[in-house]
C-alpha cells in the first residue's frame, strides 16, 4: 500500500529537511494569522524551493479571498492548495480554474451526519482531508491535536480518496491506519513540542512510527 505522508505547519529549514528526509510526501504552510503556524508567504517560498522535486507543497488557507491568495501563489508557487474553511463547492471551482491547482478540501467530522458533506465535494475537490470537528472555543479550524471517531469512516465507499488528519501522532498511527482505508496522512501538532514549534526528534519517530504500521498492513 503506498501512502502519502504530508507534514503541516512548517516554519523552518530545519524541519522541512526532516520531513523530507524522513520521506513526506507533502509539505505543508499555514497561512492564517491565528495560527502559532501561520508563516510569511516568501519564506514559504524560500523553504518551498529546498523540497523541489522531492515533496509537494500545499498552501493552507481559510476561506481566503482572491487578493490573498494571489499572493499567496505568486510568493510561494504551491503544488496543491489545501481549502480549511468554509469553502462551498462553487468557491472551490472557482479557486481551482482560477489558479490551475489541484485542491485537498478539508472537511470536519465529529458523528456520522457530518459525512453528508463529502458526497458534494467528491470529483470536485480532487483529494479530501478528514478532520476532526475544532474543539468548543477553538480559534483554528485545524491543528488542535484532536481526533475523531475513525470507525466512522467504515460507512464510506472504499473508492473515496481522503488523507486523514486530526490528532495523529507516533502512538497512534497504526491504529489510524488499520481502522480506516486511508491513503494519505496529515499531521502537525503530533509533531511538535509546543504550538508551533516542530520537533525534529518527533518528526523522526513519527516517520519511525509510519514504516512499520504501513509494513504490518502490507504483510
Ligand atoms: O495547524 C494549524 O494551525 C491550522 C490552521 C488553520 C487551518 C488548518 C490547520 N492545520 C491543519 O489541521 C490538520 C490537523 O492538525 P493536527 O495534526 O490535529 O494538529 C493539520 O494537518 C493541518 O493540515
Amino acid at each position: 500500500m503506498s501512502l502519502d505522508i504530508k507534514i503541516c505547519g512548517l516554519k523552518t529549514a530545519e524541519t522541512v529537511a526532516a520531513a523530507l528526509d524522513g520521506g513526506a510526501t507533502h509539505i505543508g504552510f499555514i497561512f492564517f494569522p491565528k495560527s502559532p503556524r501561520n508563516i510569511d508567504p516568501a519564506l514559504a517560498g524560500y523553504l518551498r524551493r529546498a523540497a523541489k522535486g522531492r515533496a509537494k507543497a500545499v498552501a493552507v488557507t481559510v476561506d481566503a479571498d482572491d487578493v490573498t491568495l494571489d499572493g499567496i501563489v505568486a510568493a510561494m508557487q504551491p503544488d496543491m492548495l489545501q481549502l480549511h474553511g468554509h469553502e462551498s463547492v462553487g468557491r472551490v471551482l472557482e479557486i481551482k480554474a482560477r489558479y490551475g491547482l489541484p485542491v485537498l478540501k478539508a472537511l470536519s467530522l465529529r458523528d456520522r451526519a457530518d459525512l453528508d458533506q463529502i458526497g458534494p465535494y467528491s470529483g470536485v475537490a480532487d483529494r479530501l482531508l478528514l478532520d476532526a470537528k475544532p474543539p468548543a472555543g477553538s480559534d483554528l479550524p485545524g491543528g488542535n491535536g484532536v481526533s475523531f471517531d475513525w470507525k466512522l469512516l467504515g460507512a464510506l465507499d472504499a473508492s473515496i480518496d481522503y488523507m486523514l488528519s486530526g490528532g495523529l501522532n507516533a502512538g497512534n498511527i497504526a491504529e489510524a491506519l488499520r481502522a480506516t482505508n486511508a491513503r494519505g496522512i496529515d499531521i502537525s501538532s503530533g509533531v511538535e513540542s509546543a504550538p508551533g514549534l516542530k520537533d525534529v526528534s518527533l518528526i523522526k519517530e513519527f516517520f519511525r512510527a509510519a514504516g512499520v504500521a504501513k509494513g504490518a498492513a502490507a504483510a
